[in-house]
Parts: C-alpha cells; sequence; structure tokens
C-alpha cells in the first residue's frame, strides 16, 4: 500500500528549516520525502496543502488507564495524593477496567498527535491488547511497588509481558523493566532487577527524585540523593534507562547521568500541578543526556496533550533562568519527537522524518485564525498550536485519524463504557 501526502509543510526534525513538499509511505515505512514526488504510483492520495507535516509526538512517560480517574483527586501533595486517592482507586480496578481506560487515553492521544508513549502500570496485558486494536506504538512496562511481600508475582508479571509481547502488534510494542521509584522499591529489589537488565539486555523505566519529600526520604535512608543512590546501585552502567520527572538533581548528580543509555521524561504540567519543581533539562541536554516530554498519567496532568506540554516545558525553562532564550521553539518540538525516541530507545526507527524511518507522522492544519499568519513554523507549532489542531495521525504507515474522525476506535462504546466504569471505581473513596 503507498500513500502520497502532497504539498504540506514539512519539518522533518532533522534539518531546523521547513520546506513545501511531498511524502511517500510505502507500507510501514517513509520511502520518499520531496519538495515534489512525481508519479509514485500511490493507492492513496492526501492532499495536505495549508498543513504542517511533523514527526508524532512521542509521549515518554504515561499511566494510561489512570484516564478513568482525571479530575477525580486534584490539589493535593503527590505522597496524598498517590495513597489516600489513588492506589484505592487503582485496586479497585479490574484487568476490563484497565483496557477502556489505556483505549480512553489512546484515543485522546491519537486525537492531540501522539503517535508512540511509553505506560508503566498494571494488568498490562489489557494495555497492550488496546494498543494493538488501536495502532498505536508504545514501550510498556509492568509497574513494581515493593512495599511489602507479595510472592514474586509482580516480578513474575513484569517477565511475562515482555515474554509475551516484545516486538509484537507488527514491532509497535517494546518492553521494560519498571521498578517503580527509590522510595518503593527496597535495595535487594532495585539489584535484582538490575541483574536481569543486565543479563537479558531489557530497559528500565522508573520515576526519580520527583519530590523534594522524596530527596529527604532518600536522604535520611541512605545518606544519599536519588540519584547518587541509583548510580551506586550500578543502574546508569548496566541498563538503558528511562527517567521520568528527574526534578531535584544537582549539579554532581547530573554529572552521574552523563554518559547513560536512556535519558529523563519531562512531564513539566504534572510537576507545575503538583507543585514539585522544574527541572533542570536545559542542564541535562548541556550535558549531553537525552531529554523527552511526557505527561504523566490523567490523574496529575489533566490531559494528554503534548503540545501542552511541549508550551509548559519551554516556559519553564525561560522562568526559571529569566532568559526568554532558553528552550527555543525548535529545541522543545525536538525533545517531545527525537529526544522522546532516544529516551524510549527506538530512536533509529522514528521521531524524525526521514526515508527508511517507520511512517509515524502528524498533519496539523494551519488554516485557523490562532495559526495564521506562518513567519515561522516551529514557533507555531510550540507555541500556538493545540493538540485539536491534529487533522491526521498515522502510525506505521497506518492512518489512525484522518479529518479528526478515528479510525481505529468506536468512539460511541468507548466513551460508555468508560463512564459507567470510571463512576464505580472512585465511588466512597
Ligand atoms: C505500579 S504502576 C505505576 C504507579 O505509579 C503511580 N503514579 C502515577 N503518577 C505518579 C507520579 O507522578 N509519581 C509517582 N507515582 C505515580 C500510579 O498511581 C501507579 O500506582
Ligand atoms: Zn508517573
Amino acid at each position: 500500500m503507498k500513500l502520497l501526502i502532497k504539498g504540506a509543510a514539512i519539518l522533518t526534525m532533522r534539518h531546523d528549516a521547513p520546506f513545501t513538499g511531498d511524502i511517500l509511505i510505502d507500507g510501514s515505512r517513509i520511502a520518499d520525502i520531496q519538495p515534489a514526488i512525481r508519479d509514485a504510483g500511490a493507492d492513496e492520495v492526501i492532499h495536505a496543502e495549508g498543513m504542517a507535516a511533523m514527526p508524532g509526538l512521542i509521549n515518554a512517560h504515561q499511566h494510561t488507564p489512570m484516564s478513568l480517574l482525571r479530575g477525580f483527586s486534584d490539589d493535593l501533595k503527590l505522597m496524598d495524593w498517590l495513597e489516600k486517592k489513588m492506589f484505592p482507586a487503582e485496586a479497585r480496578m479490574t484487568p476490563e477496567d484497565i483496557y477502556w481506560g489505556a483505549k480512553l487515553a489512546m484515543a485522546e492521544m491519537i486525537r492531540s498527535g501522539t503517535t508512540a508513549f511509553a505506560d508503566m502500570y498494571i494488568h498490562m496485558n489489557e494495555i497492550a491488547a488496546a494498543v494493538e486494536e488501536t495502532g498505536m506504538r508504545a514501550s510498556l512496562t509492568r509497574g513494581l511497588v515493593f512495599t511489602e511481600d507479595d510472592g514474586g508475582r509482580r516480578m513474575a508479571e513484569a517477565l511475562d509481558l515482555i515474554k509475551r509481547w516484545s516486538g509484537k502488534a507488527e514491532g509497535r510494542i517494546t518492553t521494560m523493566l519498571g521498578p517503580h521509584s527509590p522510595y518503593t522499591v527496597p535495595p535487594e529489589l532495585w539489584r535484582e532487577v538490575i541483574r536481569l537488565a543486565e543479563q537479558e539486555d531489557i530497559p528500565i523505566h522508573t520515576h526519580l527524585a520527583e519530590t523534594v519529600e522524596e530527596v529527604a526520604l532518600i536522604r535520611e535512608r541512605y545518606n544519599q540523593t536519588p540519584t547518587e543512590y541509583l548510580y551506586h546501585l550500578g543502574l546508569f552502567e548496566k541498563a538503558h534507562v528511562l527517567l521520568a520527572h528527574s526534578v531535584h538533581l544537582n549539579r554532581r548528580d547530573i554529572g552521574y547521568l552523563r554518559g547513560m543509555r536512556g535519558g529523563a521524561a519531562h512531564n513539566p504540567v504534572s510537576n507545575l500541578k503538583l507543585g514539585c519543581g522544574i527541572a533542570p533539562v536545559s542542564e541535562m541536554t548541556e550535558q549531553g543526556i537525552a531529554v523527552g516530554i511526557g505527561t504523566d498519567g490523567a490523574g496529575s496532568a489533566a490531559t494528554l496533550d503534548m503540545f501542552e506540554e511541549i508550551r509548559a516545558a519551554a516556559w519553564l525553562q525561560k522562568l526559571d533562568y529569566g532568559d526568554p532564550a532558553k528552550l527555543p521553539a525548535m529545541e522543545a518540538l525536538r525533545m517531545a519527537t527525537a529526544g522522546s525516541a532516544s529516551v524510549l530507545g527506538i530512536a533509529d526507527e522514528v521521531g524524525t522524518l526521514e526515508a527508511g524511518k517507520k511512517a509515524d507522522l502528524i498533519l496539523i492544519d494551519l488554516r485557523k485564525p490562532h495559526l495564521q499568519p506562518v513567519h515561522n513554523l516551529p514557533s507555531l507549532l510550540a507555541y500556538c498550536a493545540v493538540g485539536a489542531d491534529v487533522d491526521t495521525t498515522i502510525v506505521n504507515g497506518r492512518v489512525l485519524m484522518r479529518g479528526r474522525r478515528l479510525l481505529t476506535i468506536d468512539e460511541d462504546e468507548l466513551l460508555a463504557q468508560v463512564s459507567k466504569r470510571a463512576r464505580r471505581i472512585v465511588e466512597g473513596i
């Protein structure tokens, strides 16, 4: 199947300068990308004059089923929010709830231009099934919270996920191991996970240094910063690691991350809403550490619109330094595409628009008052666009949304399932 996109304003992310041109997709990959592609023998043509084409956004840290908990509990400190509200609600979620919650998140992501995401949660078989059906790309992780002995059940589930789903759904699914954080997993289990990750070459997805309370707790327990603690366990040397949040890192901590495989997933809106702080993403990138952008779950972030995150990331760096030159538009867009792809370990395949790469891309309709005139395309996309401006979403060469109509999800059925399940889960909590 050959699909030709004609006349778009193309931002490849490999080069800074946009150009007007055509993109030829053959099967799951980009076959050609040029100012004009003639006689390509395409089965289908999308006329994209007036639209921008860019790589699909990659949400580098998510808990998809938490979309069921959106708006249920806000304005609390992280630990209160997790322990008093989220954990009790999650304990009530059935595998079917997880499936529909994940699908709700995927509908929102496809609608707002996200083509791939990294997810950490429970009941991962149901999430994997939803990924297979919706056509998205995902890195899936069974979250491991070892607050009490569970006889190794959670670890067995984590390994089962990896065995069952790595490389599945036409190669759209990858997997990681997911020790939740330095404060919910004891050192002996961290050692076991790191040993396994090194031995089997499995990446690790974790939360790091999200709050000052976490920093104080790890200081009290181990007399180290959270980053120092994981460094001394050998984490950054032995595995590819996805570090969600990474807010409270000092200069020495950033030094421990230099040369690591993977990188940090910056979650600016969640950090703002939970009052956590501003992650030192400019220092990290200056030190050669890859940084991607994610939303965190909709329970903390509110929406899964990556355009909001791109904007928040840029605003926060400018504010933090009192310098509007910090995190310019192009760099913020690159963070949410190529940066996230590096953190997920899929940068060879996605994150930029290039012949030979997987065809994960979006078309944004610029024919709107808030997106005119087009003086500078990266500036419009980073500072003015919203998820609802996305017209078309393509993953692995397959069109998942066209003209804002979802093609792999029955939204009426989805919304009916979600409303009845969400009410039952939170009742009385
Ligand atoms: C065991 S699956 C993942 C686990 O993470 C919880 N979670 C959601 N948001 C955050 C956050 O910002 N920091 C730490 N943990 C978070 C979620 O509720 C799941 O229980
Ligand atoms: Zn999280």
